[in-house]
């Protein structure tokens, strides 16, 4: 098994026969199966799957499919022709339907066990059998995995339908969910953000399930009805959707010696997902211990840089469990996740999520499934003490790294060079990282929009004039009664802002003096500013209307989103501009579904 098959050279894919052709199941062919599964895949009752990496499992077709949205952008990167997205044989199959595709692509698909740890801690009783043999992909079914130019793709249906995983739900996902999930995903690949990829998304014109929900402008917290909403099938896309959840499942049991083949059910997922995401980083040839030990420090550098890049975004995965987190270092699951408007380090949009999942603390939730992501190493390494020294080694770094990545993000987001040549880089970096903390002071207390503030300043204004743009005065004026002196007076928060505006350029200027090895202009800064600083983000409030709308018929507002939020550094048009680069309007602040979400399926 390698990513380095032989391939179509030719990138067009106009018919899903020409994508057929490049079907080559890495998972189904190397990997262990249920033994209990039916092998006709029509195994959708919930029930404790004891041994093996996968289930095969056939998705439930959803009624009447109506074709919603294309990523034609991604469709563009794979070679795939537009109009397969409406072709009726790719609707049926990405709609759930894969009971006639053509050979060789295989009439049944996958769906795969995991274990959960919540913040670092294990947790087995979300299982119904309270023995964590239920729970792994419930309503995500993969249906086939290609190698496209070279890379190997698998393609995931999200609601497809129960898989022995329900544990007693639909197996269902609703209209509104998938389309949150299918443009964060896109827009988050534009933002440059590793994270799995939307090919298409079906609505079904005729089966609803119910969810719970809020009622119109509610403020409460939790839901306060039960909505009947659309059924839809969106396609994720992954080179794999291993989560660190997944290799903790194949660890407990190795460490609980529950089967014999346990260990070996370890070692083979480990591999595979080397294969899968790491083949070009980590050489075949070397042994399993030598492996591990290069798979945790790639995935570490992949993490630490995954989270540095959600928070220069404003993103936040709002339930980052081990089970959300995928082994390839990418973002997986948009379901109580958002992008903050203002600025604050505790923002967490999913009212269950708590404060370990909230923005600024995704450095430390990394680090808890980190730590997990090594607990499930290290029987692999448990007759190697030296291979086990330097697993530790690693995983007591993980600060070190993290602080490394958010240093250097944060740089970049203020366009300053951390490595430059002046005469004491020292200190150099001590008046960074003071200008950092007293920014984040700052852009809490007045508060900012977090995303307005940083393209505004990556213009680099003269004075603060432009900034105010970004600044909630109505909240502002709220905390005008505070009783910090400091916050009363408007006057004094502009002194502040005017002195760390002065400052910052002082930086700035340090930078790109006569010492520095290539002294920076102005433009080249502010150039480079905005390509890390991204003037449109996938606000909650530009959602709501698109699911809205969609829920009667009309996908126009989606098509708008996927444009602007495809090219999010981009200056699009005045009318654009006018609508997206705009401060949320108070009367969404505090409303359910808007501001926070109880539940996102
Ligand atoms: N309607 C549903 N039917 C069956 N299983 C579900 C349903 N909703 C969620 N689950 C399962 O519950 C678990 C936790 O839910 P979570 O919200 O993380 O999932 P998700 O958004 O479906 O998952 P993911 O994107 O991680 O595959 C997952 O294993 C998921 O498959
Ligand atoms: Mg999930």
């Amino acid at each position: 098994m390698t990513n380095r098959l032989p391939q179509k050279t030719s990138s067009t894919i106009s018919t899903l026969n020409d994508l057929a052709k490049l079907a080559n199941y890495s998972l189904m062919d190397t990997l262990n199966c249920d033994p209990d599964a039916t092998e006709n895949g029509a195994d959708h009752a919930p029930r404790q799957v004891f041994t093996g990496h996968y289930v095969p499992v056939n998705p439930t077709p959803i009624k009447d499919p109506e074709y919603v949205a294309h990523s034609k952008t991604f469709f563009f990167e794979l070679g795939f022709a537009d109009s397969m997205a409406e072709s009726p044989d790719f609707v049926r199959m990405f709609s759930g339907d894969i009971s006639q595709v053509p050979e060789p692509m295989r009439k049944v698909g996958w769906a795969t066990g995991y274990a959960l740890s919540i913040y670092g801690t294990e947790y087995i009783q979300q299982c119904p059998f309270q023995t964590g043999n239920g729970y792994g992909d419930g309503r995500a079914i993969s249906v086939l995995e290609a190698v496209i130019n070279g890379q190997r793709w698998e393609m995931q249906l999200k609601g497809g339908g129960r898989t022995p995983y329900c544990r007693g739900a639909d197996g269902r996902a609703v209209l509104r969910s998938s389309i949150r999930e299918f443009l964060a995903q896109e827009h988050m690949h534009a933002l440059g953000v590793p994270t799995s990829r939307s090919l298409s998304l079906y609505v079904s014109k005729t089966e609803k399930v119910k969810r719970p929900w809020y009622s119109q402008g509610s403020r409460s917290e939790n839901p306060d009805m039960l909505i009947s909403e659309a059924v839809a099938i969106s396609t994720r896309v992954a080179p794999s959707f291993i989560r660190v959840g997944q290799l903790e499942l194949f660890a407990r049991r190795t460490r609980k010696n529950e089967h014999p083949k346990a260990m070996e059910e370890l070692e083979k997922i480990v591999l595979h997902l080397i294969d899968r995401e790491y083949a070009d980083v980590i050489d075949r040839q070397l042994t399993t211990p030598e492996k591990v030990v290069l798979l945790a420090r790639e995935f570490q550098r992949r993490l630490t840089s995954l989270v540095a890049n959600w928070i220069r975004v404003g993103f936040c995965q709002g339930n980052f469990n081990s089970d959300n987190c995928a082994v390839g270092g990418f973002t997986l699951d948009y379901g109580p996740f958002g992008f903050c408007d203002v600025f604050n380090p505790h923002y967490q949009p999913w009212t269950g999520g708590g404060h370990h999942f909230s923005f600024m603390n995704q450095p430390s939730a990394a680090q808890k499934n980190f730590d997990m992501f090594c607990l499930a190493l290290r029987p692999l390494l448990a007759s190697h003490q030296d291979y086990l020294l330097e697993l530790d080694e690693i995983q007591s770094g993980f600060s070190t790294v993290m602080h490394t990545q958010m240093d250097s993000m944060w740089a970049a987001k203020l366009g300053l060079d951390l490595d430059i040549g002046t005469l004491n880089p020292a200190s150099h970096k001590a008046l960074c990282n003071d200008l950092i903390s007293e920014l984040e002071t700052l852009m809490m207390q007045t508060p900012v929009d977090y995303t307005i503030f940083f393209r505004e300043l990556s213009s680099i204004p003269n004075d603060i004039g432009p900034l105010k743009k970004s600044f909630y005065e109505n909240l502002y004026n709220n905390r005008a009664h505070d009783s910090d002196p400091k916050k009363r007076d408007a006057k004094e928060m502009d002194k502040r802002w005017t002195e760390w505006l002065e400052k910052w350029k002082t930086l700035l200027n340090s930078a790109s003096d006569a010492n520095a090895p290539s002294p920076r202009s102005s433009e080249e800064i502010s150039r480079q500013m905005k390509l890390v600083n991204p003037k449109y983000i996938l606000r909650e409030w530009f959602v709501m209307p698109a699911y809205q709308q969609a829920a009667a018929g009309n996908y126009s507002l989606i098509r708008e989103l996927q444009d602007v939020m495809t090219q999010p550094y981009a200056e699009q048009s005045k009318d654009v501009e006018d609508k997206y680069y705009r401060l949320k309007p108070p009367e969404f602040f505090e409303v359910g579904g808007l501001s926070h979400l109880s539940c996102s399926s």
